[in-house]
């Protein structure tokens, strides 16, 4: 697949609403060039190791960087996210230059442009999330680390969406639990669940690449006798009753198969939903509860929400 990577030259301040302007438009890996980070003192605590090329950062400003596949759509998807930054100018936002440029990447050098940002980071209270290509000793002895190379899957561990999952799946999954991750991208929530001591754990994605990328990180992190890997449509076809599924997908996605997840889910289990912004909250909130479901807690982390909702 060829990867098209746009890169916005932007202020600090537009970060945030940028990223999430190309997180909706289906963009992968979003990547913040901050000449600040060359400066920033590290917190050595939990024993990240960070090597940053001075190289890679704009003099002045911040560059955004993103991947979208090359299909069809791109050329409408670029122009969107293009109108959608303009317009933060009427909520008073300085987008600085707004320098767009495009460029087209290959699937190994989208693979590697990750590297170089991608450094171990603790995400909760067990978890601690390593590349592969990073040597790590732990700090802890009970802490447990996910080795993870995303390739091209989306999920390096350390997005907001993600990191909430893993804090949601450290709260309700109990030993013994049967899992079920849709839309398992890089395979992280199900070592995640796997390691917290579930006995099997079903991980499903639409995207071939997402499908290789979890089984080569679930071997990698020899929790395949428990984890397996399956190409799949949401929860279409599948009939199994579980105590936990995890679902980090947007918010528009999760709202087609909320009546499948409560079927899915045992009595008295657990359904875990992320990638859903803020003003989505209420709409997903609803559909869970109709489809029989309590909201037990509602976790929140930059413009994401988290919904643990518990199967009555
Ligand atoms: C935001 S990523 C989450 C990846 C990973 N679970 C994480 O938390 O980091 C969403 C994933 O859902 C997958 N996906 C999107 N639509 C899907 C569908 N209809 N059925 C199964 N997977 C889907 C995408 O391919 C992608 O890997």
């Amino acid at each position: 697949m060829k990867w098209s990577e746009i890169s916005i030259h932007t202020t600090n301040e537009a970060v945030e609403p940028i990223s999430n302007i190309l997180h909706e438009a289906g963009a992968s890996g979003v990547v913040i060039e901050d000449p600040f980070e060359l400066e920033k003192e590290r917190e050595d605590q939990f024993g990240e190791i960070y090597q940053l090329n001075p190289d890679d950062y704009p003099e002045e400003g911040v560059i955004v960087k993103a991947y979208l596949p090359v299909n069809s759509f791109l050329g409408e998807t670029v122009e969107e996210i293009k109108l959608a930054i303009t317009n933060l100018v009427l909520f008073n936002i300085d987008i600085g230059l707004n320098h767009v440029t495009i460029s087209e990447v290959n699937e190994e050098e989208w693979a590697t442009a990750w590297k170089k940002y991608y450094n171990p980071v603790k995400i909760s209270e067990k978890f601690t999330i390593v590349p592969t290509w990073e040597e790590y000793q732990p700090v802890n002895s009970d802490e447990l680390i996910i080795e993870l190379d995303p390739g091209m899957a989306f999920g390096t561990g350390t997005h907001p969406t993600t990191v909430m999952c893993i804090q949601a799946l450290e709260r309700t999954v109990k030993k013994g639990d049967q899992v079920i991750d849709v839309g398992t991208g890089s395979g992280v929530l199900s070592i995640a669940a796997a390691m917290l001591g579930a006995e099997k754990v079903t991980a499903l994605d639409l995207d071939e690449v997402a499908v290789n990328s979890a089984r080569l990180n679930i071997k990698l992190n020899k929790v395949h006798d428990i984890a397996s890997v399956a190409q799949n449509n949401l929860l279409n076809g599948i009939d199994q009753q579980v105590d936990v599924v995890v679902a980090n997908i947007l918010a528009e996605v999760i709202l087609l198969f909320t009546e499948d997840a409560a079927a899915a889910v045992k009595p008295g289990g657990y359904f875990i939903t992320s990638g859903i912004i803020g003003q989505k909250k209420q709409m997903v909130k609803d559909a869970l509860e109709s489809a029989g479901f309590a909201i037990e807690e509602t976790m929140l982390m930059e413009d994401w929400v988290a919904i643990i909702a518990k199967k009555k």
